[in-house]
């Protein structure tokens, strides 16, 4: 870690580009006050609002404004902090930045002052990646769940389940010197215990995790059928634009094609694909490769098929959907169907997760919103539970615990601690990386303190 006093000040227009009433120059670092000081003319007390004119090096006024001045270590980075704010004028905010730089302050990375409080340890890893999820939250769900991540509700439990991982690794460790005795003589019944419980933590915490990525990110739906069968159409007619190419040739589309689109302020990523069949030319079987691995990522697959015939190429499609964790069948051209679509008969496809739609004439669609609204918002659920955003990199940290784990109980089993040793190591190192937080001397510290080693 960098001592504060080896770090720069930094400096940074706070508020979005663009014009707005009042725009904000942030500083950071330990010249901060020197330099808003000789910018606002006059000595600046912690936590006051100062009403000054920002002066440039010939003394003329470039605005007037607020200066307010945050003392280290009560402020967003820890730093001292200044903030400069004027009207929001972006010639006006730019020239008080320039200002400042010239008076000693550097331009800031993107990030940098959050990554300033994380290195003050005012916030942890996952809490500053929340900082960013918060700003660009693209709804209030996600907004509030950002919120909670940042007051630490994730970290707290990621914590939680670290020191009980630390607890068992201190009673392997310990048992490792005395390997001699089997492990039911050294307390093994309370360590297996102790494991189980721990086991079920990291299960709840991973599902949590992965809720929370979606919250993050939105549903993930990916359309997929077999060609022809009308999937770009249906792309079209969710987004309400011609933003995918239609024609009657089977294996138009290749390339995947996504769009965000806004359900009563529920935000759903859309992909479309390239319609799945055997055969093909090099370039639609390239499409279909990239379907299938799309489908990977899938929160739902949005199955399309032809209502005149559905089960028509429905074998290539069925293996691809196997994993995706909830699927929707849309029987789309109904104003192909001569007789009533809502009794399909024997081609009874998807029970109850059907609906029947017509991307052409837009019959059906109202119930289709209605159907994809209530999936997005089978997360909405959880915003009452206290749900959290999470990213990626924290599901795949606790995946990684989720193995180690399971080796480490492995091995237990077997009796060989030295490898239960390392594998509970290498779970508790996935959970620290989340945080940022766990480190190795704390391990020394807990067996040292807890033991009497040498004894
Ligand atoms: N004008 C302004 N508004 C802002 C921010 C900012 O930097 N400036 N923030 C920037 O992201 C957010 C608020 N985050 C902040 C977090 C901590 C402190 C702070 O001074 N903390 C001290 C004092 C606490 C207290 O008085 O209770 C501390 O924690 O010790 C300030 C802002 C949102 N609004
Ligand atoms: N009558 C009718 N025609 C439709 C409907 N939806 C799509 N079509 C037609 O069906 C044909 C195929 O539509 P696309 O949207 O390109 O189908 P796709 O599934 O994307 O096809 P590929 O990209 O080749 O896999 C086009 O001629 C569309 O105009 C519908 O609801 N009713
Ligand atoms: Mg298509």
């Amino acid at each position: 870690m960098t001592p504060p006093a080896a770090r720069d000040t930094i400096a940074a227009i706070a508020t979005a580009p663009g014009a707005g009433g009042v725009g904000i120059v942030r500083l950071s670092g330990s010249r901060s006050r020197e330099i808003a000081q000789t910018i606002a003319a006059r000595e600046l007390q912690p936590r006051h609002a100062h009403y000054v004119r920002f002066r440039d090096d010939a003394g003329d006024t470039i605005d007037d404004g607020i200066a307010l001045y945050f003392a280290a270590p009560a402020s967003y980075t820890g730093e001292d902090v200044v903030e400069l704010q004027a009207h929001g004028g972006p010639a006006l905010l730019e020239e008080l930045l320039a200002r400042a730089c010239a008076l000693g302050a550097r331009r800031a990375r993107p990030g940098e002052f959050s990554e300033r409080a994380f290195l003050e340890g005012r916030l942890d890893l996952a809490q500053a990646e929340a900082v960013a999820d918060l700003i660009a939250a693209g709804d209030a769900r996600a907004a509030r769940a950002a919120r909670r991540a940042l007051d630490g509700e994730f970290s707290r439990r990621v914590e939680a389940l670290a020191a009980d991982l630390l607890a068992i690794r201190v009673h392997v460790e310990a048992a490792i010197d005395f390997a001699d005795e089997p492990l039911d003589t050294l307390g093994g019944a309370a360590l297996r215990t102790r494991f189980a419980a721990a086991s079920t933590s990291l299960d709840d915490l991973l599902a949590a995790a992965e809720r929370g990525r979606r919250l993050r990110d939105g549903l993930h739906a990916v359309i997929v059928g077999p060609p022809n069968a009308g999937k770009s159409s249906l792309l079209n007619a969710l987004a309400g634009s011609e933003r995918a190419i239609v024609t009657d040739i089977a294996g138009t589309t290749r390339d995947l094609l996504h769009e965000t689109v806004r359900l009563d302020g529920v935000e759903l990523t859309l992909v479309d694909t390239a319609g799945l069949r055997d055969g093909g030319d090099a370039i639609e079987r390239e499409g279909m490769r990239r379907a299938r691995g799309e489908l990977t990522r899938a929160d739902l697959a949005i199955v399309v098929i032809d209502a005149r015939d559905p089960h028509i190429g429905l074998a290539s499609v069925a293996d691809a959907i196997i994993d995706v964790p909830a699927r929707l069948f849309v029987y789309n051209k109904i104003d192909l169907l001569e007789s009533d679509y809502d009794s399909p008969g024997p081609a009874d496809i998807g029970g109850e997760n059907r609906v029947f739609v017509s991307a052409q004439t837009g019959a059906g669609l109202d119930a289709l919103h209605a159907r994809l609204r209530a999936l997005a918002q089978g997360d909405a659920a959880d915003a009452a539970e206290g749900a959290f955003t999470a990213r990626s990199r924290h599901v795949d940290a606790l995946l990684r615990a989720r193995e180690e784990l399971d080796d480490a109980r492995a091995q237990l089993d077997h009796e060989m601690l030295d490898l239960a040793a390392e594998a509970l190591r290498q779970a508790h190192e996935a959970l620290g990386e989340i945080t940022g937080r766990v480190r190795a001397d704390d391990l020394l510290g807990h067996i040292f303190s807890s033991f009497c080693i040498g004894k």
